[in-house]
């Protein structure tokens, strides 16, 4: 049995703005945005994986993420933060217990639910904008150019269509990632440490951005990182990881680093 600490969520399925409202950028977007629910909701009923019969992995876990909530994901090495997300994006399917993203049954990749990772995947011989437009290509030219455009300036790389990989810093190979992710405009956006292999001036204005978009966006985030002070500023929600198994799960704002490495017993 976890030890599980839930704090009851509040009663609306519409998530409650994020406490750390003192970036007047943010402010500015975030308050210029109609905030209405896009993303879907995630569901996790006694999701079970093992490598191995009784070894390593996750599970039973059940975990409800509202439409357009932001939680995070932390826990030590080993903890199974990557075997979850892989569950989540469909890569793993469980062995017991089931995913359901806006009510129905998630069986393998999906396109509403998008996945960035700690190294940007960009495929390196196609331009910017044959990246970010690699989901879109059942739309029609203008129709894909015009979701390029907007998925750049999301990111604050506006004109950055023609570049290629090799061109931009690890920052901006990042946001074009996160770009590509959004262009499909994903029901849930997966986010496996996505700023861990960058400085850390880039990875706070970063983190920033992430915030705007995602209240822009309203778009669910589901966000794994080994920082507990960068969990506790990002998200809403934090759920910790030990040994598989949900060990806290608890809003941000009744957390201290403190509480989050007693948890997990750093
Ligand atoms: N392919 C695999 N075969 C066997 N065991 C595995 C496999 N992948 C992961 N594991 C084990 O499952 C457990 C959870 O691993 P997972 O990679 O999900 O943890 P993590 O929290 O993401 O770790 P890290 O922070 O180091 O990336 C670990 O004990 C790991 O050794």
């Amino acid at each position: 049995m976890s030890a599980r600490a839930k704090t009851e969520q509040p009663p609306s399925e519409e998530p409650s703005r994020p406490g750390v409202e003192e970036s007047s950028r943010r402010e500015k977007r975030v308050l210029s945005s109609t905030r209405a629910t896009r993303g879907a909701s995630l569901d996790l009923q006694n999701v079970t994986y093992r490598y191995g019969r009784g070894g390593a992995g996750v599970g039973p876990l059940n975990l409800h993420v509202k439409p357009g909530e932001f939680i995070t994901i932390v826990g030590p090495s080993g903890s199974g933060k990557s075997t979850l997300l892989s569950l989540l994006s469909g890569f793993l399917t469980p062995q017991q217990g089931d995913i359901f993203l806006g009510g129905e049954r998630v069986h393998g990749p999906h396109p509403a639910l998008t996945l960035v990772q700690q190294e940007s995947a960009l495929f390196p011989w196609l331009t910017v904008a044959g990246n970010v437009g690699f989901g879109l290509k059942k739309l029609s030219r203008e129709e894909r150019a015009r979701q390029i455009a907007d998925a750049l300036h999301l990111v604050g790389l506006p004109g950055y269509e023609r570049r290629r990989p090799h061109e931009l810093s690890g920052g901006q190979r990042q946001r074009i990632s996160i770009a590509r992710a959004l262009a499909v405009k994903p029901g849930l956006l997966l986010l496996d440490e996505p700023f861990s292999a960058l400085d850390h001036a880039t990875r706070t204005s970063l983190a920033d951005e992430l915030m705007a978009i995602w209240w822009e966006q309203k778009i669910t985030v589901v966000f794994v990182t080994h920082q507990l002070d960068e969990a506790l500023h990002l998200s809403q929600r934090v759920v910790a990881l030990r040994h598989g198994e949900i060990a806290l799960d608890a809003p941000s704002g009744e957390l201290g680093v403190g509480t989050l490495k007693r948890v997990l017993g750093e």
